[in-house]
């Protein structure tokens, strides 16, 4: 298969450094009040996380030149003032290294400057030649500081094209959210999506060595059936537009709001038919916060296009040039919504020109 030996490794990354999130969560949701407002706890998940994944990738692909286009860089954990929150990553980037045995790989116990070093291979700026790994160490930074969810996202990109996603979702219940967004307690959590280019798209729980099982985006092609989805903070995406496109398109289940790229490994094994974005004006989006879903999504037999309907580019560094939103569908909804979209759109443009 090709990218096999890129799977391997992409997927032993993104799971360890989810089991680092997963570790600083649980710590913080049994914190105090106090404590919980703080926002150190995402600082130290969000640099531990992408320390490992960079680790990993180094030390499993070694006979290649290595870019990473990553959320985060360094430049704060250098500041004076920094050195105890630098002490406590370095401690859990090692400790969750040594529970894979991979210290003695990375050439034993990592120091502080070892830790600066790691997060910075995250620089590369991408663009369309060669390959570029690209990572979000976790996405959907507001849902895990609330106990909900998010993603650790990691893509490759060859000549400008995702040829590779794994999406790593801690708190994605196994089975179906589908109209059970508060599912019980008792449901078992934590999701690994995998693709590659043109071999379709796999789901294995994050935490055990089952074997994959094959997915595919949902096969509903009345919209009235349809559910979307959309992200949970208002901020993020106009909830607005969305409910007026779902509206138009005749859409009777209320939108389900999660964080993450989370929605994007949900659409892919079916839990909703459609994703919706459309963040306010100027705001640009970023290539880490997409490429990994875009792959999950689309080889599990999903379109995803931004509202004019054209691909999404990958190519251009690190941010994508977009007509004004994300959106998924299945190939027989994708038509109609891209209606109800440029429909919407058009209505929103009128509205706002006659006030
Ligand atoms: N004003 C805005 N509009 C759209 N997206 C935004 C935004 N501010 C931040 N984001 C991005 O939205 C991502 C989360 O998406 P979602 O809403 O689907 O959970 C964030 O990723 P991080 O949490 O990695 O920073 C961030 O990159
Ligand atoms: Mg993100
Ligand atoms: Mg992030
Ligand atoms: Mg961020």
């Amino acid at each position: 298969m090709a990218y096999e030996k890129e799977l391997d490794a992409a997927k032993k990354a993104a799971s360890l450094a989810a089991r680092l999130c997963q570790k600083v969560q649980k710590a913080l949701l049994q914190s105090d009040v106090q404590s919980k407002s703080d926002k150190s706890p995402v600082t130290v998940a969000d640099y531990g996380s992408q320390a490992v994944v960079s680790l990993v990738l180094e030390r499993e692909l070694t006979s290649e030149p290595f870019s990473l286009v990553a959320e985060e860089d360094s430049a704060d954990l250098r500041k004076d003032g920094s050195e105890d929150i630098l002490q406590r990553i370095t401690k859990l980037v090692n400790d969750t290294l040594a529970t894979e045995d991979l210290t003695k790989a990375i050439d034993s116990t990592l120091t502080t400057d070892d830790l600066l070093r790691a997060i910075d291979c995250g620089t590369s700026e991408g663009g369309p030649n060669g390959r570029h790994w690209v990572l979000d160490p976790i996405d959907g930074t507001k849902g895990f500081l609330r106990g909900d969810q998010y993603a650790v996202a990691l893509g490759l990109l060859e000549e400008g094209k995702v040829v590779l996603g794994v999406l790593a979702c801690p708190n994605l219940p196994l089975t179906s959210i589908a109209g059970n967004k508060n599912s019980s307690s008792s449901d078992e959590i934590g999701c690994l999506f995998f693709a590659t280019i043109g071999s379709g798209t796999y789901m294995q729980p994050l935490d055990s060595k089952s074997e994959p099982v094959k997915v595919h985006v949902s096969s509903v092609e009345n919209p009235e059936e349809a559910s979307f989805f959309e992200s949970f903070e208002g901020a993020h995406s106009l909830h607005d537009l969305s409910s007026s496109i779902a509206s138009k398109l005749g859409v009777k289940a209320p939108p389900v709001r999660i964080d993450s790229q989370a929605k994007y490994g949900a659409l892919s094994r079916g839990d909703g038919a459609i994703y919706l974005r459309f963040p306010h004006k100027g705001y640009r989006e970023k290539i880490w916060d997409h490429v990994a879903g875009a792959i999950v999504v689309t080889e599990a037999g999903g379109i995803v296009t931004d509202a004019g309907g054209k691909p999404l580019d990958f190519s251009k560094g690190k941010y994508l040039d977009l007509d004004t939103g994300i959106i998924v569908a299945n190939e027989k909804l994708m038509p109609l919504l891209l209606k109800a979209v440029r429909d919407s759109i058009a209505e929103q443009e009128k509205a706002s020109s006659s006030l």
